[in-house]
């Protein structure tokens, strides 16, 4: 399957998203960049919002978005609805995010890793696969209380 991403950065997290750009160059996966675009300064709810809304229309497989802790970006993402964004610093967790939880969302923390490991958390993310079972039951009571606030 042909994978296409949504990603995007806040200033902070501007430098780390041209690097990882770079790299899904170099592994040939396509992807839309939603911004921003220079280190000037700006707010992430801005960007979370845009990826989150593309990724939940099914317009995109997965998002990635960075800023500088990835806290921020992540907490706003996960405030669209069907949104499972997940803040991973090392490539366990970003593994898990996806068999575990079926992340749909990839944030990380520009002021918190470097590019290497940045981009090593990518192909984690990105390689890994939703295990389903007791995990989608889970998923599921996830949204069961996303749908008790409607
Ligand atoms: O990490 C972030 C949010 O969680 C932001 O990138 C950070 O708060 C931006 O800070 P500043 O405006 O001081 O550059």
């Amino acid at each position: 399957m042909k994978l296409k991403l949504a990603i995007g950065a806040d200033h902070a997290g501007f430098r780390l998203k041209e690097a990882v750009k770079k790299h899904l160059d170099k592994r040939g996966i396509e992807y839309k960049d939603f911004g921003t675009y220079s280190e000037e300064s700006c707010d992430y709810p801005d960007i979370a919002r845009d990826v989150a809304v593309a990724v939940k229309n099914g317009e995109f497989d997965f998002g990635i978005l960075i800023c500088g802790t990835g806290i921020g970006i992540s907490i706003a993402a996960n405030k669209i609805k069907g949104i499972r964004a997940a803040l991973c610093h090392d490539t366990f967790s970003a593994k898990a995010a996806r068999a575990h939880n079926n992340a749909n969302i990839l944030a990380m923390g520009a002021r918190v890793i470097g590019e290497g490991l940045a981009c090593e958390i990518v192909d984690s993310f990105l390689s890994a696969q939703f295990e389903g079972g007791r995990h989608q039951r889970r998923v599921d009571k996830i949204h069961e209380i996303e749908d008790m606030q409607d």
